[in-house]
């Protein structure tokens, strides 16, 4: 059956088990922007509430006050464009509602993961009777919608049908839009921190996931727009390739496959998950220090991550990884070294705190695809604790702060590539501006 859907430079295919797969048509370059797609409906995480507007999730500065809604005090906005914004999208059918429901019991017995599906699920149920009566036009958000492949559990309805209000849709539909909302939802990101959830339709329809994708979503926000989802080409992209994003972190080595069970319904067969099956479980690391530093010297041999500082960055093949570090793939050790690096970075302990950046830095070369906007975000993370070094020892000697220098240099311009091929996303002030400002800095 010929697939409906029309995308400049991608083609819809059939796929054997993910019935469809998007295919590049035409060669598509690296930091390309491959789609752009407004959120059909948005929520922000509860800890941004206040803090951002609801309808385009710009932050709120000195220079951008928000302004409450008067009828529910809940709801916050930049201007009376946003408000009518979202006023007409979703919130005139919420706004009595929203208090009484968000105070009920049935609210408060939901885990915070829940709260938030159900207000995304209600602006998305409001935001559909908005528009009835396009439900069957192919190419409207909704109709797209109705077309994506549903996920393998329904959500609870008593859980999830939130403000009381039953969408004026007609009722065999309700079921439909339940099965395909917990699979086709995405974290809405300022700078990788998540800030929201979203739904946006088409970008549903054409990616699947793989864990080691060429491509990723960004989002950015604009006033008096909804959220925007930009999919940038992580890499030059062949014709008949097909292009895939991560529908969650690759580096959840453990979990992921669990996830993609029971949030989505498919066993992922890409090459990183092959290895997995092939290795078996991750053994946890050691305890003890000197056979883990040993393995950790394993890990940075491998990857030659000191070596390539001063060329570029490997693409690094997860064929052949030594058994003895494969315990380094375990959740709770990637955790501990991220938390050891960013406490030690903060408390000034900077001599541990780049010898286990590096740690992790060769983990990432092996966890993440090239040009990954983790990697970038942490090779400048790595420059900004070098910097904090040669600045925070008055006493360092001059050969010991050029060398401390040298590797500044080397990861802000490691990190600067990544970051440039990811661009810009989320709020204004960003790794991007950081790492001009820091290379401002080392060449005044
Ligand atoms: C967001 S949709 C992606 C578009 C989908 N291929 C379609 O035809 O509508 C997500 C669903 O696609 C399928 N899918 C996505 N990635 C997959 C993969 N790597 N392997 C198998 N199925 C996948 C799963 O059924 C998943 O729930």
């Amino acid at each position: 059956m010929p697939i409906p859907i029309q995308i400049k430079n991608i083609r819809l295919q059939n796929h054997p088990s993910a019935r469809s797969q998007a295919v590049a048509t035409v060669p598509i370059t690296e930091a390309s922007k491959i789609i752009s797609v407004d959120a059909f409906a948005a929520v922000l995480i509860a800890s941004e509430k206040g803090k951002r507007c609801d309808g385009c999730f710009q932050i709120k500065s000195e220079d951008r006050l928000l302004r409450k809604c008067t009828g529910c005090g809940s709801y916050w906005y930049c201007d009376s464009i946003c408000q009518n914004m979202d006023w007409k999208a979703h919130h005139k059918k919420i706004c009595k509602q929203y208090n009484k429901f968000t105070s009920s019991n049935a609210f408060h017995s939901l885990a915070s993961h829940e709260k938030l599906e159900s207000l995304l699920l209600d602006h998305l149920l409001s935001q559909v009777s908005s528009i009835t009566g396009r439900v069957d036009e192919e190419m409207s958000p909704l109709g797209i919608f109705m077309s994506l492949l549903p996920g393998p559990t329904v959500p609870n309805r008593d859980v999830l049908s939130v403000c009381g209000f039953e969408p004026p849709i007609q009722p065999d539909t309700v079921p439909l839009l339940y099965s395909r909302f917990g699979n086709n939802n995405f974290a809405i990101h300022s700078h990788l921190t998540t800030i929201g959830h979203g739904i946006f339709p088409l970008a549903s329809r054409l990616f699947n996931h793989s864990c080691i994708p060429n491509a990723a979503a960004r989002y950015i926000f604009s006033a008096g727009r909804p959220v925007r989802m930009e999919v940038i080409a992580l890499r030059n992209i062949s014709p008949d390739s097909e292009i895939t994003i991560p529908y969650l972190d690759p580096a959840l080595y453990q979990t992921r496959q669990q996830i993609f069970d029971l949030t989505y319904g498919f066993r992922c067969t890409c090459f990183s998950c092959h290895i997995l099956e092939t290795l078996g479980p991750i053994p946890a690391p050691p305890a003890s220090s000197p056979e883990l530093t040993s393995i950790e010297k394993t890990l940075r041999q491998f990857t030659q991550v000191e070596s390539f500082l001063d060329g570029g960055l490997p693409v690094i093949p997860q064929t052949n990884i030594p058994l003895s570090m494969y315990c380094v793939f375990h959740e709770n050790y990637i955790t501990n070294l991220s938390e050891t690096f960013s406490k030690a970075s903060h408390e000034g302990h900077y001599n541990l705190a780049l010898d286990s950046g590096t740690t992790l830095l060769a983990l990432y070369l092996l966890i993440y695809p090239p040009n990954y906007p983790q990697t970038g975000i942490h090779l400048l993370e790595l420059a900004k604790t070098a910097w904090n070094m040669t600045v925070g020892d008055s006493g360092m000697d001059y050969q010991t702060e050029q060398a401390t220098k040298a590797r500044v240099r080397v990861f802000l311009s490691l990190g600067r590539r990544i970051l440039t091929v990811f661009g810009p996303e989320g709020d204004e002030d960003g790794p991007l501006r950081e790492a001009e400002t820091l290379q401002s800095l080392l060449d005044p």
